[in-house]
């Protein structure tokens, strides 16, 4: 495993974009999972709707919260996602005006992969940017740096935030001679949070549930 890797350099992953007062977070965390399967296999990065999924995703309440997993079922169901400049992003609850004929990214399927770090990272460099679950209790206070809290304050059991993992690294401090490992999280928050929108995490210890949920679709 070499020791750090991000889809950003390949061109694989969209600018950090803002969920704005809707709790959307797991449709941005899937469309970030699409836009980087579609940017690899079909050699164009294309920005994919997350309107789609708050508006037409039946299985899942919009604005009021959804699981990735429930998201890729309905995108199997009725096709898949249509361009984000086809079904542009609101920010709140809409009649759906899916347009299968618009389907840009067509999902077959999905998977779940196994709760282990390193096989995450392997299937990372191998397929793309992973949606994940996780309990955002250290994102609400992160101002950068690598974000190691302790367990009791992120449980890895209590996810609540849908997130997409773009890469990996290991952070070295050579003044008390130390490197942590992390994973380079693209959140939904805009681009003024963070790291320019992107949250770096403990990697190697399922911190705050980076392992639990872990899943990606599967596209023509
Ligand atoms: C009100 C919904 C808030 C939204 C994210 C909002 S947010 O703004 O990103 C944020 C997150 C954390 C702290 C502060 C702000 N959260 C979700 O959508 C989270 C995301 C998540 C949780 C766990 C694993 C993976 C992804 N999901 C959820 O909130 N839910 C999961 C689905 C559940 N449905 C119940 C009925 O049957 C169908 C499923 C509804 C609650």
């Amino acid at each position: 495993l070499p020791d750090e890797f991000d889809w950003r350099h390949f061109n694989a992953v969209t600018p950090v974009k803002n969920q704005g007062l809707c709790g959307s977070c797991w449709a941005f965390s899937v469309t970030g999972n699409i836009e980087g399967l579609y940017a690899l296999k079909h050699k164009n990065l294309v920005s994919f709707s997350e309107q789609e999924l708050v508006d037409c995703d039946t299985l899942d309440e919009g604005c009021n919260g959804g699981l990735p997993e429930n998201a890729y079922k309905i995108l199997q169901k009725i096709g898949g996602l249509e361009a984000e400049s086809e079904y542009p992003y609101d920010g709140r609850n809409e009649k759906c005006s899916f347009n299968a004929s618009k389907v840009t990214a067509k999902v077959k399927g999905f998977v779940e992969l196994p709760k282990n770090e390193t096989e995450i990272a392997m299937w990372l460099m191998k397929h793309g940017p992973i949606s994940i679950g996780i309990n955002a209790n250290a994102m609400q206070f992160y101002w950068g740096g690598v974000s190691h809290p302790w367990k009791f304050l992120c449980s890895p059991k209590s996810l609540d935030h849908g997130v997409l993992i773009v890469g990996y690294g290991v952070h070295t401090y050579p003044r008390f001679n130390r490197t942590l490992p992390y994973w380079t999280v693209k959140n939904s928050w805009g681009e003024s949070w963070g790291e320019q929108g992107y949250y770096r995490v403990y990697r190697g210890a399922n911190t705050c549930g980076v392992a639990e949920m872990a899943t990606s679709a599967k596209i023509f």
